[in-house]
């Protein structure tokens, strides 16, 4: 479901990323490695929030280069922290999503933001709600219009522990039949979502069916 190949990216002229290739089936893959590795970097050129130097990703059978639009149809993102969407209640940027996928926000999405607690706090601003709801918000969006392959920064992150119980169940279970990939460094949280642990010296052109050894 989400296959990628020879990628590599550099800033200012120093290499991030070299040679990345993998292929991951659907399941829970949760990325580890030190900070700097580059692992937040290879989430936004996988979910087309950024471009590779070199290389090619394929989502769900959709090449990102030839058809970038029909390719992010497929995939959700939720980054670290988003300072995109500031002047924005949660209401509306769960709006704004809906729209841009042409897809209703579902009864799974309402019943997600009924367990995250947010109902209060969909009329305020995303730049005045807490880091641990504005987390919440961009977690509920990546749920919307059943996307076959989703990406994950750092998603426990500010959470309060009934939420991140709830995530980890969500995770497990969505799992199944979509293609979750996910950067972490809480260890407790990836062993609830029962997910797969990856290291960048896995991503190295390989077919990844199992718990790499
Ligand atoms: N937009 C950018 N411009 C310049 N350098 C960048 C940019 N984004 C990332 N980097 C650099 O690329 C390297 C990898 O950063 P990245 O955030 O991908 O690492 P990471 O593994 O996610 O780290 P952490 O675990 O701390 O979140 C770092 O040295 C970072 O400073």
């Amino acid at each position: 479901m989400l296959k990628c190949e020879g990628l590599r990216k550099s800033y200012s002229g120093r290499p991030v990323l070299q040679e990345i290739g993998f292929e991951l089936p659907a399941g829970a893959w949760a990325l580890q490695g030190p900070n700097g590795c580059g692992k937040s970097t290879l989430l936004r050129l996988l979910a087309g929030a950024e471009e590779p130097d070199a290389g090619d990703i394929c989502i769900a059978g959709v090449g990102m280069r030839e058809a970038p639009l029909r390719a992010r149809q497929h995939l959700s993102y939720a980054p670290d922290e988003s300072p995109i969407y500031p002047f924005l209640t949660g209401s509306d940027l769960l709006d704004f999503v809906c729209m841009a996928k042409k897809r209703p926000l579902d009864t799974y999405v309402v019943g997600l933001i009924d367990g995250f607690g947010l109902p209060p706090f969909m009329g305020v601003r995303f730049s005045n709600l807490s880091l641990g709801s504005q987390k919440k918000l961009l977690l509920c969006a990546a749920w919307i219009g059943e996307p076959d392959v989703i990406f994950l920064d750092e998603p426990s992150n500010g959470l309060d522990l009934a939420s991140r119980d709830l995530l980890a169940e969500l995770i497990r279970q969505r799992s199944r039949e979509t293609t979750i990939f996910y950067v972490s460094h809480d260890r407790d949280f990836v062993a609830a979502t029962e997910a797969n642990v990856l290291t960048m010296k896995d991503l190295s052109l390989r077919v990844i069916n199992r718990h790499p050894k």
